[in-house]
């Protein structure tokens, strides 16, 4: 017979959910089972049917790990962790160094990834698969989120941690290869769903990234500015000094060998080079050995080639053809796909959104109802997210940043997200908020930026140093306490809010530690616009 996945559909789930064995309906559905599920439904037909609550938690403790998440996803420290990122010393030393400090020190605590066991029995959780570690929100939400993830690698990138933002999004591209489109979060029971599409402003992150990552220039760095003519270059090079690898022993022995008897200096040039040559993918051609380029004896490279040919590499010292060309056309790609996306933006969205979305009486974009009523009047911090998404004409963009004001929105502690969950605002936003409003020529939009970015940053500094944690949502009303309501306690840890701090810090870190010891003006602390004092 064939029997549903306990956790996804069929009588238990239904039993336990129904008899509140666990507060949270999440907990039972992120357990692990300790047998296999066919056991499971025996041991489950064992019972009298409907087992008593007594019956049920027993059969329940005997066939489930006692925590949720047991087994699954174990902790995982970020290789590219930095305790000391660049970001920190570009800040003002003190608090708002020692906080950035703080909220960095915490992506390594939210650093997960799929344990082995996980792996090989894929029936007995609800944990999708996955290649890469993540970084997760925490407290209840033990898993990636798919439109978190976006503040999370604003934030990592913020930090340098470009790897593993690139991780977190290879994740996510390999969900669409698997199920046609990114889940909600990583696990089955999301699979119904997906959440904010956010996946192409991730990966043209981690690609800009990458592309930055090759054009960096100086010693030990791929682009070559040439003195002739200033022609910028590309060429394979590693700053390596040891043989690949010792640990695991990928070309250790063959490494020592190449550069056996050698003295220090030139020892560390072979191993330097070899991974360089390595770092092409054409190891070991003899285009980058010496000869033809350096004359007879191997130019550049550390030994005669007729002694030991691999010595004579030198393939920093050459700036080859194909890696120019593959540079070349990723340039070109990325240009023509945002110059197509920025086309078709042009044509259909945002024609379509002002169209149907835009209201110059109330100088904001409205949700619409659209088989009724049209555009709904409700204000929410999504009412202004359009000049996130893009340019608009001098008039819109003034007019939104005038009805943002008036809005009552905007309060003491950040901008609330709608006035129905009042008083909650959401990182996620104030981020979008805070970067559209910056993008804008609008007389007053850059200082309303700023002004958001210090009302979220002071409430988020507010908590830490009084709590110690980072939350997942605050109190617009009231800075540095936690939101409320929902269908679950809030949580901490948290994977956007840190995400959105670090980016607000990489940008308005100055003027943040400027407002925590000037005496505050009356507007930045306190609401503004209709539900405020003005
Ligand atoms: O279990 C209730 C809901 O929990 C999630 O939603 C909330 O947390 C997510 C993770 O931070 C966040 O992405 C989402 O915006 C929040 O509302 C889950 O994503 C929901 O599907 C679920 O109903």
């Amino acid at each position: 017979m064939c029997r549903p996945d306990p956790f996804l559909s069929g009588p238990i789930l239904a039993a336990v959910q129904a008899a509140s064995i666990f507060p949270d309906c999440k907990t039972f559905v992120d357990l692990s089972l300790l047998v296999p599920p066919a056991e499971c439904w025996r041991r489950w037909e064992e019972l009298s049917q409907p087992p008593s609550e007594e019956q049920l938690r027993r059969f329940v403790a005997s066939v489930f790990s006692a925590e949720p998440g047991e087994g699954q996803l174990e902790p995982w420290w970020p290789e590219d962790h930095q305790p000391a990122p660049a970001l920190l010393s570009r800040l003002p030393a003190g608090a708002v160094r020692e906080w950035a400090s703080a909220v960095n020190g915490l992506w390594p605590l939210l650093g997960r990834r799929l344990s082995a066991e996980a792996a090989r029995r894929p029936d007995r959780h609800t944990l999708l698969e996955l290649s890469h570690g993540v970084i997760v929100p925490g407290g209840r939400f033990r898993e990636a989120y798919y439109w978190d993830s976006y503040w999370v690698v604003l934030g990592l990138l913020a930090v340098d941690m470009d790897a593993t933002a690139r991780g977190l999004v290879s994740n996510l591209l390999e969900c669409v290869a698997r199920h046609g489109f990114v889940p909600n979060g990583l696990r089955k029971y999301y699979l119904n769903r997906s959440q904010p599409p956010l996946l192409t402003q991730m990966a043209l992150p981690a690609l800009d990234a990458e592309y930055g990552w090759w054009m960096r220039t100086g010693d030990g760095r791929s682009a070559v500015r040439l003195e002739a003519d200033g022609a910028l270059l590309n060429r394979y090079v590693v700053a390596a000094s040891a043989p690949r690898p010792a640990e695991p022993p990928e070309s250790w022995r063959e490494d020592e060998a190449t550069a056996a008897g050698l003295p220090p200096a030139a020892q560390a040039r072979a191993w330097s080079e070899l991974a360089a040559c390595a770092e092409s993918g054409w190891d070991f051609s003899s285009r980058f050995l010496g000869g033809e380029l350096g004359g007879e004896g191997g130019g550049e490279g550390c030994g005669k080639a007729e002694e030991e040919p691999l010595r004579s590499l030198r393939t920093a010292a050459v700036l080859p053809v194909e890696l120019n060309a593959i540079l070349l056309r990723n340039e070109l790609t990325l240009q023509r796909l945002h110059a197509r996306l920025a086309l078709l933006l042009a044509r259909q969205a945002g024609e379509a959104m002002d169209e149907w979305m835009w209201s110059g009486e109330t100088g904001r974009w409205h949700d619409v109802e659209w088989e009724g009523r049209g555009q709904l009047q409700q204000v929410s911090a999504a009412s202004f997210t359009p000049l996130w998404a893009c340019q608009h004409s001098a008039e819109r963009e003034a007019a939104a940043v005038q009805s943002l004001r008036r809005s009552g929105l905007v309060q003491e502690g950040g901008v609330a997200t709608t006035l129905w969950d009042w008083p909650n605002a959401w990182p996620p936003l104030q981020q979008m908020l805070v970067e559209g409003l910056a993008g804008c020529e609008a007389d007053g939009a850059a200082e309303l930026a700023e002004d958001l970015a210090l009302r979220w940053l002071r409430s988020n500094h507010r908590g830490w140093a009084r709590d110690g944690v980072m939350r997942e949502k605050y109190d617009a009303t009231r800075p540095g306490e936690s939101g409320g309501g929902g269908e679950y306690t809030p949580q901490v840890g948290f994977g956007w809010t840190n995400g959105v701090a670090l980016w607000l810090l990489e940008r308005y870190g100055d003027s943040f530690a400027r407002s925590l010891t000037a005496p505050a003006s009356s507007e930045k602390c306190t609401a503004i616009g209709d539900g405020g004092s003005q």
